[in-house]
């Protein structure tokens, strides 16, 4: 995953930081409370938030994150990671291409592109990505996703054939983590299961572990 110039993402859970859940607590407190779990990756997913407020809040965040040596990422959004001095950007097809996020952030920052499928993936490299968010893995009631439920195995498939690193989407929690996690998957995005949480630091802390002990989980798919 270490590309030349470009920071490494931490393998294991990727924890949103995200408006549309729980939104009456603000951002800052979420990014708070999911760092002091241990959270290693942190993406900023601002659906509701006014501009000059994004812009505060992802100052906010992205310093808190590198206060904790985690690594920031802005969903969207490559103006703000770029004011924000946020380690790079997650994009979907309803964002700016990838090749643009690229152009814009330069080879130090991290883009990561969602895709559905092993080709999606491969288009998503050849345009410069350095991860690929794949879902829906599970249901999930957090967004309405274009696209069908690929299921843990399905996922694996994915995993087995991607040129690149692969973070499971949708419906991620502490039940299925460790699933995830012996799909071979490098990480495993999380929104409800932690914010939704009554103690998120200590649901953060749970997850963590189980992606690791799910880590050396037999593998679900064999070789082509
Ligand atoms: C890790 C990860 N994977 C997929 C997504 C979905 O991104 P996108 O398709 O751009 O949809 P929105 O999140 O913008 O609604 C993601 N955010 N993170
Ligand atoms: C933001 C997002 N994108 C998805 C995709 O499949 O592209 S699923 C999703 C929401 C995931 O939330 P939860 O962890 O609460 O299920
Ligand atoms: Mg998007």
């Amino acid at each position: 995953m270490n590309l030349p110039d470009r920071p490494p993402l931490p393998r294991g859970p990727y924890l949103l930081c995200d408006d549309t859940v729980r939104p009456e607590l603000p951002l800052a407190e979420k990014a708070a409370r999911l760092l002091a779990g241990g959270a290693r990756v942190i993406q900023l997913r601002m659906k509701h938030t006014p501009p000059r407020e994004a812009l505060a809040a992802a100052r906010e965040v992205v310093a808190a994150c590198h206060k904790a040596g985690a690594v920031c990422l802005l969903n969207d959004r490559v103006d703000l990671a770029l004011l924000a001095g946020a380690d790079g950007v997650h994009v979907g097809d309803e964002d700016l291409p990838p090749e643009a996020a690229r152009e814009l952030l330069g080879p130090r920052k991290v883009v990561g592109v969602t895709v559905r499928n092993a080709a999606g993936a491969r288009a998503a490299k050849e345009a410069g990505a350095d991860y690929v968010g794949v879902g829906p893995v599970f249901g999930t009631t957090t967004k309405q996703v274009p696209a069908p439920v690929l299921g843990v195995e399905g996922f694996a498939v994915v995993v087995r054939d991607s040129p690149l690193p692969v973070v499971g989407i949708g419906g991620v929690g502490l039940a299925n983590i460790g699933q995830v996690a012996a799909a071979g998957a490098h990480g495993a995005a999380v929104v409800s299961d932690a914010l939704l949480a009554e103690d998120i630091a200590e649901r953060v802390r749970r997850l963590l572990a189980a992606f690791d002990s799910g880590v050396n989980g037999a593998s679900l798919v064999s070789a082509p």
